[in-house]
C-alpha cells in the first residue's frame, strides 16, 4: 500500500488580507510548486501543535491557528498526502523563509496565478468561493 502522510497547511492572512504563499525549493520534493507553509504531523501532536511548530521552524515566527478550512486526500506518484488546512494569523515576528525558495504575500484575487501543489487546489477553490463568508479573515 502507498505510504500516506498527515500534513497540515496554514493559510496565514495579514492585515492587508493577503495570503502567505511559500515556494518549495530545489532540494524539496514537489520543487517549484507553491504551497501553504506547514508540514507533517508528528506522533503525539495534534494539528494545531504541528502547525505552530512547523511555522516556527520554517518561518521563524509565531502563529495563532484559527478555523479549519478543509481536508483533501491527494495521491502523488510516490506518496498519498492527506492535507488539512487552517486559517492562521501571525502573533509574533516576521516570516523569514529558512527552507523555502521564497515566500510571498499574495492578494486573494491573484492567488490562482501561482502554480500550486495539486493537493492545495481544493483549499484555493474554497478560499475564493467563500471569500464573502470569511469576513473574519478577509
Ligand atoms: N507543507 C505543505 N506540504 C504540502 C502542501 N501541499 C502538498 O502537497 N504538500 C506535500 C509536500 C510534501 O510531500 C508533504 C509535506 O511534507 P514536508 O513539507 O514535511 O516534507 P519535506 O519537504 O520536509 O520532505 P519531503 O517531502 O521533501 O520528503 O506534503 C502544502 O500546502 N503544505
Amino acid at each position: 500500500m502507498m505510504k500516506q502522510i498527515d500534513v497540515v497547511g496554514a493559510v496565514i492572512v495579514n492585515e492587508n488580507k493577503e495570503v502567505l504563499c511559500a515556494l518549495r525549493s530545489e532540494s524539496m520534493s514537489l520543487s517549484n510548486y507553491w504551497e501553504f507553509p506547514g508540514g507533517k504531523v508528528e506522533k503525539g501532536e495534534d494539528h494545531k501543535e504541528a502547525l505552530v511548530r512547523e511555522i516556527k521552524e520554517e518561518l521563524l515566527c509565531d502563529i495563532q491557528v484559527g478555523d479549519f478550512i478543509t481536508e483533501t486526500l491527494h495521491e502523488y506518484p510516490n506518496i498519498k498526502v492527506k492535507l488539512t488546512t487552517y486559517f492562521a494569523q501571525i502573533i509574533k515576528g516576521t516570516p523569514i523563509a529558512t527552507e523555502h525558495e521564497k515566500i510571498k504575500w499574495t492578494p486573494l484575487k491573484d492567488i490562482r496565478s501561482l502554480k500550486w501543489a495539486p493537493a492545495d487546489i481544493p483549499t484555493i477553490d474554497l478560499l475564493l468561493e467563500t471569500e464573502s463568508c470569511n469576513k473574519k479573515y478577509f
